[in-house]
C-alpha cells in the first residue's frame, strides 16, 4: 500500500481517535433520554418507556400502536418508496466462472463482468454463488430465535462502545443524538474466529454454530470476489487478499419489524459500509434501496441470491477508481424484514491507503492513510450518514 503510517495526520475534526489512543469513554446513553412522560401520537402512555431496548420492544409494550412515534420521524429528501425498480438492469454475476477448475474463458469473462459492475454500479447480485439453501435458512432460523428472546436476554449483548466485539442495539450504531431509526440490530465480529466467537449469543445454543458455518462460507465468497476485483483493476489475485493481512469480517444482523407508517422513516438511513466488499442476505422481505445515479432505487430480493455492494475500503485501494455505493433500508406495515450484510475487510489495524501498483506517476493519492479501526470507530460513532466519512479522507 502506498502510505506512511508515520505520518498518518489526525485530519479534520472529524477523525478524534489515533490507534494507540484508548478508545474514547463511552458517551452518556442516549436513547433513554428518549424516555417520555407523556403520551404520544397513538394517545399511548410512553413513561417510562426506554427506546434504547429497541423496536421489537416497543411494539410488543405498545401494540395498539397505530402512529409513529415522533422520535422516529426522519427528514426524508424524498419519499421512499417513490424509488423505482431496477431488476432488470443490475448486474447479476455467475460465481460459478470463479471456482477452481472453471475453463479460463470462463474465469477471464466473469472477471471482467465483476469490473464493469464494480465500475458502473458499486453492487450486483450474485448467483451459483455455492453457498446451500439449508445453511441460509438455520442462519435466519437462529436469527429469529435470538431476536423472540425477552429483552432483558437480548440487552446482556447492549454497549455504547461501536468497537465492541457483540453489540445488541437499535437505530443507529451510535449513542449520540439523532432521530431514531425503525431497527434492531445484532453485530459482531466474524473471521477470524478465535478473537470474539466466545463472546457471540449463545443463546439460542446453536447460533455460535450456525454463524460460524454461514461466516466461514461468506469469507471464502468474498474472497474469491476479491480476487476476481484484485484480476480486474490489474494487480496480482491475492493482492486485496494480502492486504487484510488477517482481516476483519463484520456481521451486522438488522431485525425490522413491521412499522405503523414505514414513509415517515427508515429501517436505516443512507451510508456506505466500510468494509471492503458486503455480502446482503435476506429474508425474503424487500426493503433494500441503492443509490445509482444520484436515484434511490428499490433493489427486490430475489431467492437463492445475494447482493454485494463495495465499501470504502474498496474505493480507497482503488485510489477511487471504484466507488463505495450508498444504500439505505426502508421498512414496511406488513412483515417484518431480516437482513444479514457481513463485510470483509482488513486487520483493525492495518493502514488503508491507495494500492500502489495503481498508482500512475504523478498520480495524486486521493486518500489520507487511516488504520482500519479509527476508521469504524468514527464511521461508527457518527450519525452523519451518506459519505461524509470517507470524504473528510480525501486529500
Ligand atoms: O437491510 C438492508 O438491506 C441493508 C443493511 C445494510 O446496509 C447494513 O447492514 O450495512
Ligand atoms: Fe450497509
Amino acid at each position: 500500500m502506498a502510505v506512511n503510517p508515520s505520518s498518518s495526520p489526525i485530519y479534520s475534526s472529524i477523525i478524534t481517535t489515533t490507534t494507540t489512543a484508548p478508545p474514547p469513554p463511552p458517551p452518556p446513553p442516549l436513547l433513554s433520554e428518549n424516555i417520555k412522560n407523556e403520551e404520544n401520537r397513538n394517545g399511548v402512555s410512553t413513561a417510562g418507556f426506554d427506546y434504547k431496548k429497541g423496536v421489537k420492544n416497543l411494539i410488543e409494550i405498545a401494540p395498539e400502536m397505530k402512529k409513529l412515534p415522533s422520535e422516529f420521524f426522519l427528514n426524508l429528501p424524498r419519499n421512499p418508496l417513490s424509488a423505482l425498480n431496477i431488476n432488470d438492469e443490475l448486474p447479476v454475476i455467475d460465481m460459478s466462472g470463479l471456482v477452481n477448475g472453471s475453463p479460463v474463458e470462463c474465469r477471464a469473462s466473469t472477471v471482467k463482468a465483476i469490473g464493469s459492475a464494480c465500475a458502473l454500479w458499486g453492487f450486483f447480485r450474485i448467483v451459483n454463488h455455492g453457498i446451500e439453501a439449508r445453511l441460509i435458512e438455520e442462519m435466519l432460523e437462529e436469527i429469529e430465535a435470538f431476536f423472540s428472546l425477552s429483552t432483558e436476554e437480548k440487552m446482556r449483548y447492549a454497549s455504547e462502545d461501536v468497537m465492541s466485539p457483540v453489540r445488541y442495539g437499535t437505530s443507529l450504531n451510535s449513542s449520540s443524538k439523532h432521530a431514531l431509526h425503525w431497527r434492531d440490530y445484532l453485530r459482531h465480529y466474524g473471521h477470524p474466529f478465535q478473537n470474539s466467537i466466545h463472546l457471540w449469543p449463545n443463546n439460542p445454543t446453536n447460533y455460535r454454530n450456525a454463524a460460524k458455518k454461514y461466516l466461514t462460507e461468506m469469507w471464502q465468497l468474498a474472497m474469491r470476489i476479491m480476487g476476481a476485483i484484485s484480476e480486474g483493476l490489474g494487480l496480482d489475485q491475492n493482492y486485496i487478499e494480502n492486504s487484510l493481512g488477517e482481516g476483519c469480517q463484520v456481521l451486522a444482523v438488522n431485525y425490522y419489524p413491521q412499522c405503523p407508517e414505514p414513509d415517515k422513516t427508515l429501517g436505516l438511513g443512507a451510508h456506505s459500509d466500510h468494509g471492503g466488499l458486503t455480502i446482503l442476505m435476506q429474508n425474503g422481505v424487500n426493503g433494500l434501496q441503492v443509490k445509482h445515479d444520484d436515484t434511490w432505487i428499490a433493489v427486490p430480493h430475489v431467492p437463492g441470491t445475494f447482493v454485494v455492494n463495495l465499501g470504502d475500503f474498496l474505493e480507497i485501494l482503488s485510489n477511487g477508481k471504484y466507488k463505495s455505493v450508498e444504500h439505505r433500508a426502508v421498512v414496511n406495515s406488513e412483515k417484518t424484514r431480516i437482513s444479514v450484510a457481513a463485510s470483509h475487510g482488513p486487520k483493525l489495524s492495518t493502514v488503508i491507503g491507495p494500492a500502489s501498483p495503481l498508482i500512475n506517476e504523478g498520480e495524486e493519492i486521493q486518500f489520507r492513510p487511516i488504520t482500519y479501526g479509527d476508521y469504524i470507530r468514527v464511521q461508527q460513532s457518527s450519525t452523519i450518514r451518506g459519505k461524509t466519512i470517507l470524504q473528510a479522507l480525501m486529500t
